[in-house]
């Protein structure tokens, strides 16, 4: 049975990068996938957006929906401080399977939960089964036209708190007008907008921050 272009990734990876070093992960990730193969990655410059944002924020609890190969998985993770953990979604489990040996080869593992399910189901769940408060962090990067009825949730459960950092990649491309729309004309959110490229192509794309505002 022929592989499938995330496991041709992650062999690249175990092959080139080297074990429990997070950023020659990344490298290597974006070496393969701007040299062979394209792969939706957040990538490296759009990842520089991601590093500043997660920074800013600091994080004490993060989610992301869409983990894919773990890429910004790892890329989060590796700037969370001690104690600092990261709770990632993913519908898919072959690309959940690569991703959970990703994230362990980065050595990341400790800080980040890996959890397989539509996120309309899991969200729902973080309070009680996943022993969340708040969220301070969440990175969106899954089904576009699952941004904005999954902000909505978020909302619903109680998951955000005054000053919670929302951050939306493809906003461009693929695109999510819907979301952008909801989003900017929400009252309880203050909107960032920041141009960037779509991962490895000269293309443009954008990422949205949303910071929550009670
Ligand atoms: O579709 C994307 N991501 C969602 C993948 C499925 C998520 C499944 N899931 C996980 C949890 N709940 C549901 C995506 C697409 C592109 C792209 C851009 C140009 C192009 F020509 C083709 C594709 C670029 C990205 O950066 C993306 O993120
Ligand atoms: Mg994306």
């Amino acid at each position: 049975m022929n592989q499938s272009k995330e496991q041709r990734i992650l062999n690249f990876v175990l092959q080139n990068a080297v074990r429990g070093d997070p950023c020659s992960v990344l490298d290597t990730i974006d070496k393969y996938c701007s040299q062979k193969e394209w792969a939706m990655n957040v990538g490296n410059e759009k990842g520089l957006i991601l590093d500043k944002t997660v920074e800013e924020a600091n994080p004490s609890v993060a989610l992301e929906l869409g983990t894919y190969c773990g890429y910004s998985a790892v890329r989060i993770a590796r700037l969370l401080k001690a104690g600092a953990h990261l709770l990632t979604v993913e519908f898919n489990p072959e690309f959940a399977a690569i991703a959970k040996q990703m994230i362990e080869f980065a050595g990341v593992q400790d800080k980040v939960k890996l959890l397989e399910g539509p996120s309309e189901e899991i969200i729902p769940q973080l309070k009680k089964k996943y022993e969340v408060d708040t969220l301070d962090f969440v990175f969106l990067d899954h089904w576009k036209d699952r941004y904005t009825p999954d902000t909505i949730l978020l909302q619903e459960c109680n998951l955000l708190r005054k000053g919670s950092v929302l951050l939306a990649d493809n906003v461009i491309v693929p695109g999510a007008p819907e979301f952008l729309n909801y989003i900017r004309n929400n009252p309880h959110f203050q909107c960032t907008n920041y141009p960037s490229r779509l991962e490895y192509m000269k293309v443009e794309d954008a990422m949205e921050k949303a910071v929550f505002l009670g």
